[in-house]
């Protein structure tokens, strides 16, 4: 059956509720915003993709929508081309921010990935493949992820409290730890740190390395510590961690961290393009990147970034923001057919309570999920559900990820804690 060529592409973003989780630039605010692509074609085929809505993003998005009919969906090339004219058009192609955290260099990969995504999906469905399938083959069934733990507050403020409850002490991030293993299985466990000073932090981990010996586990202050503080942290959690996350903030700063320490540095904050790896490469700064098909242009460029670690000696694992399951499915496919992903992925997954996709497709099992093996991506859109969320976004009033922003309603003043400590 033929593909086609793009007919019609819809953007329509959503919103769905998210507790107040706290990380180093502030808090969650109630609901995270999603932008659900639809690329329709000739061929009466619809394919799915899944990015952040802010809204400076989604104005780029909408400005590919209307430039992509037809184009062949077999053309990867054409529609880096569309995306790269589109954005010259509209933008002047400068970069991108999510939420104070996540600062792109280049807006065209991070707009193109959920149309490269959909197109995929399109493929699939024509060949009557899974999307793994089209990134080479699955080397593994199951992909592992990892539990992902935050510290947070009881509830958004004047709100009840949710069914997490508070995290701040090290036995309260057990509890959330204990309930996340139960209930998905999970075997590496990631602290979201950055949040309080690090003789803290440092105790929660040893709480979790105590009550959950044999797991992995990771933290991840976002850059929170200064090169000093991270060197003593790398010492005192040697022999705890499998990998020690964007301790402290840069290429350069990461890498005076590595001269001091044999543990793995990972990163999703200073190599975040193409463009970062070669200086990073050059110092020695990381052992691990987290790939993030949203940030590095798609499924078919992560794989590239798999290729470029593994030539280089460094290991690669999967960074994610909050997220629904066209993006868990998408992850899934990707780090099936990525043999040199050897970490559990990390998924915001577990803290969502809403969904744009049909149950079934998608579930978590020992610690893993099952790489889909219908055509495509495997998952199917709920229009209901799409256009409850799509209501949801009109009246949250959110239009962009603002944590700090959130985070001073509560405390005034408050300022990221980026290489506070
Ligand atoms: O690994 C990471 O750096 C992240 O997952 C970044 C996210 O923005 C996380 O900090 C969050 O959701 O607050
Ligand atoms: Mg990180």
């Amino acid at each position: 059956m033929s593909a086609g060529r793009v007919s019609r592409v819809t953007v329509t973003p959503v919103a769905f509720r998210d507790p107040p989780l706290l990380n180093v630039v502030g808090v969650h605010q109630p609901y995270v915003l999603r932008a659900i692509v639809q690329v329709h074609t000739d061929a009466g085929l619809v394919g799915l993709g899944e990015t952040y809505a802010d809204q400076a993003h989604l104005d780029r998005l909408e400005a590919v929508a209307a430039a992509l009919p037809g184009t062949d969906a077999f053309d990867l090339n054409g529609l880096r081309r569309v995306v790269e004219s589109a954005l010259g058009a509209s933008t002047g192609g400068a970069g991108a921010s999510f939420g104070g955290m996540l600062e792109v260099s280049s807006a065209v990969d991070t707009v193109a990935a959920p149309f490269e995504v959909a197109l995929l999906d399109l493929q699939g469905k024509a060949a009557g493949r899974p999307v793994s399938d089209l990134l080479g083959g699955a080397v593994r069934e199951r992909v592992p992820y990892s539990a992902y733990l935050f510290y947070k507050w009881a509830g958004h403020p004047g709100h009840d409290e949710d069914s997490w409850g508070e995290g701040v002490t090290p036995e309260q991030m057990v509890a959330q730890a204990r309930r996340m293993v139960e209930e998905y299985g999970f075997t590496a466990i990631k602290l979201k740190g950055g949040v309080f000073e690090p003789g803290h932090e440092i105790e929660t981990v040893e709480a979790l390395a105590s009550a959950f010996p044999g797991h992995a586990l990771r933290i991840d202050p976002n850059g929170a510590w200064t090169v000093q503080t991270s060197i003593d942290v790398a010492d005192r959690l040697a022999g705890v961690l499998e990998y020690l996350e964007d301790p402290t903030p840069g290429i350069d700063g990461m890498a005076e961290v590595a001269r001091h320490t044999d543990l793995p540095l990972a990163t999703n904050m200073c190599v975040i393009s193409f463009d970062h790896l070669k200086p990073a490469v050059a110092a020695d700064a990381v052992q691990v990147v987290l790939s993030d098909h949203h940030l590095w242009g798609g499924l078919r460029r992560s794989a590239l970034l798999g290729g470029i670690c593994e030539t280089f000696g460094m290991g690669l694992s999967m960074h994610s923001n909050s997220h629904l399951g066209i993006s868990l499915a998408a992850m899934t496919h990707l780090a099936a057919a990525t043999p040199n992903l050897t970490y559990a992925c990390d998924t915001h997954y577990p803290w969502k309570s809403e969904e744009v996709i049909r149950p079934g497709a998608l579930e978590f099992r020992d610690g893993g999920v099952a790489v889909p093996t219908a055509p495509g991506l495997g998952v199917e859109l709920d229009e209901d559900a799409l256009d409850a969320l799509h209501e949801q976004y009109l009246r949250c009033g959110q239009r962009g990820r603002e944590d700090t922003a959130y985070m001073r309603t509560v405390v005034p003043g408050f300022t990221p804690n980026t290489a506070r400590w």
